[in-house]
């Protein structure tokens, strides 16, 4: 299967310390990829140069054959990238529609269609209900799931989640699980996430990545990287951590 982006041989420097040390990646279209590690491996350095909210010290991003290495998050975004953020930032003052309105008037869509548009978004994550409830009345799971139609209203090929699931009641991880899925299957839209639930993993991912110290440990598909001792020590607790 072909590959929608290709991180090919990045190194991330801040001073003296090697962030990311000759990294490849390659994400296929239409399959959900986890950037897996310790603490202080790299993952979300190298989410970051996806997102391009940083710029690699050397190597390439290369999105759908185009060279996106120095362009900037926005304009990302208009090439198809898209990212969630660990600690949902939704204007709190506006309705859950206007929050998902605003990426779709930012790209001169007609008032009357943004709305439409932004509605079919926030039914798709099960929001109608609060539709015209400000943000921050929303719970950290809806905060979730408003970000998720947020990141829609970019009309995304590639989706970034960072910790999706973080600090979401456990009972609301599958509803949330299920939504990413089906952005998948029904939207046909690429993800990268990255994660420390290796339960969520295990749902969730086809491909993975392990990063140790910046390096690149062992890449595949999902059910071989979590296979992997390094990846057994640190997510099951396997060994000596
Ligand atoms: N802006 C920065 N300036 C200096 N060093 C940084 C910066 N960002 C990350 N680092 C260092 O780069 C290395 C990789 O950090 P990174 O945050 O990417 O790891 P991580 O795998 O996401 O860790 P965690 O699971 O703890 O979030 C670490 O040694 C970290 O201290």
């Amino acid at each position: 299967m072909a590959a929608l982006l290709n991180v090919e041989n990045v190194t991330v420097k801040f001073g003296g310390i090697v962030a990311l040390q000759e990294v490849d990646l390659s994400v296929r279209t239409g399959q959900t990829t986890a950037i897996l590690g310790p603490n202080g491996a790299g993952k979300t350095t190298l989410f970051n140069v996806i997102a391009g909210s940083i710029r690699p010290t050397s190597g390439n991003v290369i999105f759908e054959g185009d060279d996106v290495t120095g362009k900037s998050p926005s304009s990302r975004c208009h090439f198809g990238i898209a990212r969630t953020f660990q600690i949902t930032q939704p204007f709190g003052g506006l309705t859950v529609l206007e929050n998902v309105m605003v990426p779709l008037v930012a790209k001169s869509t007609p008032m009357h269609a943004a709305r439409e548009e932004a509605a079919s978004y926030v039914d798709f994550v099960g929001l109608s209900a609060k539709m015209d409830d400000p943000a921050r009345m929303l719970s950290t799971g809806q905060r979730k799931r408003l970000e998720l139609a947020r990141a829609l209203a970019t009309r995304p090929r590639l989706l970034l989640l960072d910790e999706v699931t973080g600090g979401v009641d456990r009972p609301s991880i599958p509803q949330i699980l299920d939504l990413i899925r089906r952005m998948r299957k029904e939207r046909g839209i690429t993800i990268v996430v990255v994660e420390h639930n290796m339960e969520v993993l295990l749902g969730l991912a086809d491909d993975a990545i392990f990063l140790n110290r910046g390096e690149v440990i062992v890449a595949g598909s999902m059910a071989e990287v979590a296979e992997h001792e390094g990846v057994r020590r640190i997510y099951l607790g396997d060994g000596d951590a």
